[in-house]
């Protein structure tokens, strides 16, 4: 699409600027959201992407997809969606993908308040919402929607032909999770015409500052690899299947190819001045320290800071080194306060980045790579980027996926640095120097290329594709990766002999959980007697935080013994979450104490009833338990969590989806992996440590000075016998 000066500024709900200077004097100046609205009116039109929304939607009129670049902070996230729903196409909802919950949640909020509309579900008005992991808020009004992909993927589940959506706006594509290549292949699958329930064209939006325009632009322009290769629904198949026996051509309407449009909006509202080191650091957490206090002691307020840590450990110590040192400022300097800020955060406290810091108090941000992209932090002015992340990658050996610390890509920087100059001209302090900079990956490998694809692959059979192989990828997986995933998902039960998916497959695939532990669920929910409510309570506990403070001296760990000794479980950590969880459940009066007294998080234990909230709802929507039967509020106080045949059972339904995390005690007292025949040893946080058992089931290997099981309970041998045959 060829580039325009700027169009007339036109108000998002079309008027004219002097119409709606009318209105502004009209009784609507007492509303709130009508005034922070008219306020905010201003500053989007200083947004470089506010002079081409006549651009856009013209691309839009004339094809079904466009890929769309621009630079951080141009406005693509927020200004976007809205342009679109002025569009006459656009009689349904837009939904609006995003890598994380953090971004999704953040800028429905902001998007709200530009439109003058209540946030999801705290009004049946309200049009703009966001769906996230165990939090859906929308309204039945809700015409844009920020949902993170892994969610979008699920609605997908339930609706193929995405009825509900006129358009789906890709966000951040360059992420490349695996989750958003597959939304891309089903997308396209959709603009070829794939899916005849859709009545109407779905529109596709896929934008970022630093993807790679053309190679996107192609692979939605080149046919689908085979017709049935992005999936289709039961109804189709059964279409396609009569007329191949009758011999006719399937009476799918043919794909009318349709170019797609491009557009790369200029320009952002403020600089970024850089900075790099003169020479690579030895010591990136010390050199960020000095760069946070040298920022401190010498820029001026407003001025909050924004850095880029690689996980919650070094988040944390950096944290604790930063406030022992902010105590001993003087009065001169203003107040530090410091908030942390990594994935398994509960959201509460995720969002307190947005909150404005108390006066005379400079917020610093400790963040992993989840503030990297879409986020506008209010008030940061200055980024420090240690160049590194946690990056997930699949261990061929040990076939499982490790986090190794790993430096980051050139588009990672660069979003890292679009972080800053949001609101006013910022600073990025890049804690590594230009040459590396120059030596880094332009882009990050996507995740399709380094992990573990046994999700993905269940989502692509339980949305009709047969062949994951051929599934239209932008970039093909190696086969014996995805080779590798079906023969997981065999070991699952969760497809069949011959390749489909299995009823147990299609249940999994509907849990907001990984094979595995769904394939645990709903083990859980067969076992006789059901052992599903408290396999729940765990399940909650491995998908957030640590629930138990990091001890880490010798004095603390006995203190931390003697203070959870009543919790802790013989069998080892499973059952000792659970009486974690069920003791905590049960303490009617003051929660925060009795986790305090505990040393256990209160806010990692809030997010685990969160969680077990959602999971009960979703498992009784998918029917799992016994019909008639319900969970209550007494049901915490009637389960006796020393009881051992009730601990074989919970661990026989993790053995059923760990069956690939077991470790065998050897006679030279080492435990071996079954899996690759690696040495093992009890992580010094199990409850098991130091012990040995016959066996080991565990939920996480990890590599630090040597290789741990992480999350481990004692098994029989016996038990397994069940399980292989
Ligand atoms: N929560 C917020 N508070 C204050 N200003 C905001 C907020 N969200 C957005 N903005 C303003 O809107 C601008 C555009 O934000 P938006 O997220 O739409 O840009 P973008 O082009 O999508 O950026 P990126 O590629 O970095 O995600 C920001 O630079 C900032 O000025």
């Amino acid at each position: 699409m060829a580039a325009q000066k700027s169009a007339p500024a036109r108000v998002s709900n079309g008027q004219t600027n002097g119409m709606k200077r009318k209105r502004q004097d009209g009784p609507k100046q007492n509303n709130p959201l009508q005034n922070k609205k008219i306020k905010l009116l201003e500053s989007r039109k200083k947004l470089p992407i506010w002079s081409r929304q006549q651009d856009i939607k013209a691309a839009l009129e004339k094809n079904d997809v466009l890929v769309l670049s621009g630079e951080t902070g141009s406005g693509k996230s927020t200004q976007l969606p809205q342009f679109l729903l002025e569009s006459k196409w656009c009689s349904k909802c837009v939904a609006v993908t995003q890598p994380r919950r953090v971004a999704a949640i953040s800028l429905a909020r902001r998007v709200a308040e530009e439109m003058g509309t209540p946030l999801g579900k705290s009004s049946p008005a309200s049009k703009v919402g966001y769906s996230v992991r165990f939090d859906d808020s929308t309204s039945p009004s809700t015409r844009i929607k920020y949902l993170t992909e892994g969610m979008l993927l699920q609605e997908m589940l339930r609706d193929s032909a995405m009825s509900q959506y006129s358009c789906v706006v890709v966000d951040e594509v360059h992420e490349r999770s695996v989750n958003v290549d597959l939304i891309l292949g089903f997308l396209k699958g959709l603009v070829k015409g794939i899916n005849k329930k859709r009545k109407t064209p779905l529109k596709v939006v896929v934008m970022s500052a630093t993807a790679d325009v053309a190679g996107i632009a192609r692979f939605f322009d080149e046919p689908m690899p085979s017709d049935k290769a992005s999936g289709t629904d039961g109804d189709e198949e059964d279409d396609l299947n009569e007329a191949k026996i009758n011999g006719d051509a399937p009476k799918r309407p043919v794909a009318s190819p349709k170019p797609v449009s491009t557009c790369h909006v200029e320009g952002r509202q403020y600089p970024v001045k850089l900075s790099y080191l003169d020479r690579p650091t030895d010591d990136v957490l010390q050199t960020a320290f000095e760069r946070i206090f040298k920022i401190h002691c010498k820029e001026p307020m407003p001025g909050d800071i924004l850095v880029f840590l690689t996980g919650q450990e070094t988040i944390q110590s950096l944290q604790k080194l930063i406030e022992e040192y902010a105590v001993n400022l003087t009065a001169d300097y203003p107040k530090l306060l410091v908030l942390p800020l990594f994935a398994a955060l509960p959201q509460h406290a995720q969002q307190r980045i947005f909150q404005s810091a108390p006066p005379n108090t400079r917020k610093v941000i400790l963040s992993t790579n989840i503030a990297e992209t879409s986020v506008t932090v209010p008030g940061v002015r200055f980024v420090v980027d240690t160049g590194k992340a946690k990056i997930k990658q699949f261990r061929n050996r040990l076939a499982l996926d490790s986090l190794l610390i790993k430096p980051i890509s050139r588009s990672s920087a660069d979003q890292r640095k679009g972080r800053a100059g949001r609101e006013a001209p910022g600073q990025c302090y890049r804690l590594y120097t230009q040459e590396g900079y120059n030596s880094l990956e332009k882009n990050a490998t996507p995740e399709i290329l380094r992990c573990d694809l046994s999700a993905a692959v269940l989502t692509m059979k339980a949305r009709g594709v047969p062949d994951p192989l051929s599934f239209p990828f932008l970039t093909p997986p190696p086969r014996d990766a995805m080779e590798k995933a079906l023969l997981q998902l065999l070991q699952l039960s969760a497809l069949a002999e011959d390749g489909s998916i299995s009823v147990t497959g299609k249940a999994i695939a509907r849990l907001p959980l990984t094979p595995t532990l769904g394939r645990v669920i709903l083990s859980s929910a067969r076992s006789d007697p059901p052992c599903l409510r408290e396999t729940i309570d765990i399940v909650a506990c491995l998908s957030v935080e640590n629930i138990f403070v990091n001890v880490e001296t010798e004095e603390t760990r006995e203190q931390a013994a003697d203070a959870r000794g009543q919790l802790y479980r013989r069998s080892g950590d499973h059952m000792t979450l659970l009486a974690a969880v069920q003791a905590y459940a049960a303490e009617n009066s003051d929660r925060k104490a009795w986790a305090e007294r505990h040393l256990i998080s209160h806010r990692a234990m809030q997010s685990v009833m969160d969680v077990r909230k959602q999971l009960r709802a979703q498992c009784l929507q998918a029917k799992l338990l016994p019909s008639g039967s319900s969970f209550s509020d007494g049901d915490d106080e009637g389960v006796s969590s020393a009881d051992e045949e009730l601990t074989e059972r919970i661990l026989k339904a993790f053995l059923s989806g760990f069956a690939n995390n077991i470790a065998r005690l050897c006679p030279d007292g080492s435990y071996k992996t079954f899996v690759g025949n690696q040495t093992v040893s009890i992580h010094p946080s199990s409850v098991l440590f130091g012990r040995k058992v016959e066996a080991l089931v565990y939920n996480e290997f990890v590599y630090t000075n040597k290789a741990y099981a992480r999350g481990v309970s004692a098994i029989q041998l016996k038990w397994l016998e069940d399980l292989f045959t």
